[in-house]
């Protein structure tokens, strides 16, 4: 009794040991691999399946843009490592490496608990050209419940991999007749403005970011309402108050292209519409200073207030495509035509004023990284005699001074209290002073220095210098 006892635990060791070495070798040389191909391939014989091709190019010879679609898709399946062949690309980001599925190589994946596989097949198009298609097995059962949806799935993830990807531009328009290769020139916008950076109301900020969100959404309510899906900003405000760098944090936070139109290099009104129909969809299109070129324009283009106007809201803005963001810059609202202003032709008007205590804490609180400081009580009262400085005066001072915080804020007190009796002194008198420089008085030379060196030589001009509000920013609808 005891020697079968024994004999059957040495057997059930020897089944376990040879099971264990079994394992090993199959692991360690590649029969495992064989193996599972050819129950991979048995699998094959007893189901039947569907093959759905999607080509490369349609039939026009055109990109077809779910073959675009399928190939980010699949790149992004961990699956693709286990195919015989992958591509290795370096990705943007330094030591990123990047896997692409090679030609004819197959991957597979997992959809609602069934499986299917792709292949991405290379064949001839042409003579010289070759074609690639990715064609689709699924199995035969699994079709009706899953390929309308796994297909919504490949479109909804590659969309979200392409927006993560997407390398904004900004696009800048070149006179007209260098335009051989289209009007546009475009450069990697890399603008480092956001909205966490800009200094303004928070309210007012929220305000913009729920209805940037709510306009990326709402593409059925335009089209149902038979509206183009675009919406339009008016910026405006003195100098230095953060207009262009709003404009950045919204391409920003939209992840758009921006298209940068001068003005001043539109020769006329059917240019301008031009420059429109060439604009891609998903941007921002912006006019700046919009102010300016309405009291310069009669000297260098032919560029009307009607083919101004038409560029907001005309025919042609309206078949240029869709998903637009239009903004419109400038410094003073009542020197511009008041048909610009209108209700209804720009949707929202923000308004960016000179700075108050609050955002020159929170100015601070970025450049310097101070919540609270003993000298604030001073700036306090600066600010409230009137002080008329912009968020780039103190910006720049700060900047300047970003080692000495009491350094920085005493810099601002006399800026603030100089360029107070500056804004009371008449215009003349003080660009007389910039180019003069013999005179005596301390306070214009005092704003003359400082100005100088913190970099701000463009003084604000008579017609810059708006109203000495600090009413708090608002958005009108
Ligand atoms: N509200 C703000 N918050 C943070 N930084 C600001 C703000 N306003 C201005 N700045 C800083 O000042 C600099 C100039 O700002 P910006 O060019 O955006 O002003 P602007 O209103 O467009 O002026 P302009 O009317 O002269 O074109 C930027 O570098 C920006 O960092
Ligand atoms: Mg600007």
């Amino acid at each position: 009794m005891f020697s079968i006892i024994t004999s059957l635990f040495l057997l059930l060791v020897l089944i376990i040991f040879s099971f264990v070495l079994v394992r090993l070798f199959l692991y360690r040389t590649a029969l495992i691999y064989v193996l599972k191909k050819w129950l991979h391939w048995v699998e094959d014989r007893v189901h039947v399946y569907q093959f759905f091709k999607v080509p490369e190019l349609n039939e026009n010879s055109q990109e077809n843009q779910f073959y675009r679609k399928v190939f980010t898709y699949l790149n992004s399946l961990a699956s693709i490592e286990d195919s015989d062949f992958t591509n290795l690309f370096a990705g943007r980001k330094s030591n990123d490496i990047v896997l692409c599925l090679d030609d004819n190589q197959t991957v597979h994946d997992e959809f609602l608990g069934a499986r299917v596989s792709w292949k991405n097949e290379i064949g001839r198009g042409n003579e010289k050209s070759c074609t690639r298609t990715s064609v689709l097995r699924i199995k035969k059962k699994d079709k009706r419940r899953i390929l309308r949806p796994y297909l919504q799935h490949i479109h909804k993830v590659s969309d979200e991999i392409e927006q993560r990807r997407r390398e904004m531009r900004l696009f800048m328009n070149t006179h007209s007749d260098h335009h051989r290769n289209g009007r546009w020139i475009s450069v990697p916008f890399t603008h480092p403005s956001s909205f966490d950076t800009i200094v303004m109301d928070s309210d007012l900020k929220n305000k913009v970011k729920s209805d940037l969100e709510s306009f990326l959404k709402s593409k059925q309510y335009y089209h149902r309402l038979g509206r183009v899906w675009k919406r339009s900003f008016l910026l405006y405000g003195p100098s230095g108050t953060g207009k262009s760098s709003f404009v950045a944090a919204m391409a920003k936070f939209l992840c758009y292209d921006v298209f940068d139109v001068d003005l001043f290099r539109v020769t006329d009104d059917s240019d301008l519409k031009m420059l429109l129909l060439q604009t891609t969809s998903k941007s921002i299109i912006v006019i700046e200073d919009l102010d300016r070129f309405m009291a310069e324009k009669e000297k260098s283009t032919t560029v009307t207030l009607s083919g101004v106007l038409n560029f907001m809201d005309g025919l042609v803005s309206s078949c240029c495509g869709d998903e637009r963001v239009m903004v419109f810059t400038l410094n003073n609202k009542e020197q511009i035509d008041s048909s610009i202003l209108r209700p209804g032709r720009i949707d929202v008007h923000i308004h960016f004023p000179l700075c108050d205590f609050n955002s020159f804490k929170s100015l601070a609180n970025n450049y310097l990284g101070l919540k609270d400081h003993k000298l604030f009580p001073q700036v306090e009262e600066v600010f409230q005699g009137g002080a008329t400085l912009s968020a780039a005066e103190i910006g720049e001072i700060m900047i300047a001074n970003r080692n000495s915080p009491s350094r920085a804020l005493r810099s601002v007190i006399t800026a603030a209290r100089v360029g107070r009796r500056l804004s009371e002194s008449s215009a003349a008198e003080f660009s007389g002073e910039l180019g003069g420089g013999g005179n005596k008085d301390g306070g214009v030379l005092a704003i003359k220095e400082i100005r100088k060196l913190y970099g701000i030589l463009r003084l604000r001009s008579s017609n810059k210098i708006g109203p000495s509000d600090h009413e708090s920013t608002q958005i009108v609808k």
